[in-house]
């Protein structure tokens, strides 16, 4: 099951949009917590090796009853969603969306043992891997345009700490034509952890 089945991405983003959640997404939403949890146990504990055996024979039953389950992209619930909760997502820690403008967006997250870098810090990919999820969702706007990446400049200013609450902004500095000008912040309390500059560039319909 390849994840290219569409070639439109306009055609794609637009009918993921469309997208209802119910009892049964949520319930989804609450394995894919339940995922982040079992993540950051597995970065904190060296099991012994009968925990490990039986860990891996779970892992793979778990893995063959899902890829038995496997849909095209078009049709999964991954990567979709939105509102206050954010995209049913794990690329990321969850961002919770508390205000979201056509120019401007202000978001919180948390962040488990999971994306740990070294000596307590975010891994700095995750850092900008969190700026292009923000920065793309201040491109599409509340009219959910349908926009890429062209470039993300991240600048890490403090260490950017796990398990405490981040507050993140972004905002559009300008539009020309096709092209959305976004930056974001990553703050900790007073502190200024990394900023971000972005170009995003709206899609043309046939483009992937
Ligand atoms: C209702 C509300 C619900 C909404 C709910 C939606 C939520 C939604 C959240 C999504 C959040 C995740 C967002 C992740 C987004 C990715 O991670 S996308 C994956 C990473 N990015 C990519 O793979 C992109 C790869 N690159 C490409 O595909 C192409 O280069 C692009 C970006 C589409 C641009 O190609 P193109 O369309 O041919 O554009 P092109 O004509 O070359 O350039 C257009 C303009 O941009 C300029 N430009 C292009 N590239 C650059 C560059 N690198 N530097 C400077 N200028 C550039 C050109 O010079 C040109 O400028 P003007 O001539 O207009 O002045």
């Amino acid at each position: 099951m390849t994840s290219v089945d569409f070639v439109d991405a306009i055609a794609l983003a637009k009918h993921r949009q469309n997208f209802e959640e119910t009892e049964h997404t949520r319930a989804y939403r609450e394995m894919l917590a339940a995922v982040r949890g079992f993540q950051n146990a597995v970065v904190q504990a060296n099991p012994s090796p009968e925990q490990l055996e039986q860990m891996t024979t779970s892992l793979q039953q778990m893995q063959a009853m899902l890829e038995a389950q496997a849909l095209p992209e078009v049709e999964r619930w991954y990567g979709r969603g939105g509102g206050r909760d954010g995209k049913l997502q794990l690329v990321t820690p969850q961002l919770i969306f508390e205000e979201v403008e056509d120019d401007r967006i202000h978001a919180h997250t948390t962040a488990g043992e999971f994306y740990i870098g070294m000596n307590g810090a975010m891994h700095g990919g995750i850092v900008a891997t969190i700026f292009d999820a923000l920065l793309g969702r201040m491109a599409a706007g509340t009219q959910g345009r349908v926009c890429r990446t062209a470039y993300l400049t991240t600048e890490y200013k403090a260490i950017t700490p796990l398990n405490q609450r981040l507050d993140l902004v972004a905002k559009v500095e300008s539009v020309e034509r096709r092209k959305r000008f976004v930056t974001g912040q990553l703050w900790h309390g007073d502190t200024l952890c990394a900023t971000a500059d972005a170009l995003f560039i709206e899609m043309l319909p046939g483009q992937q």
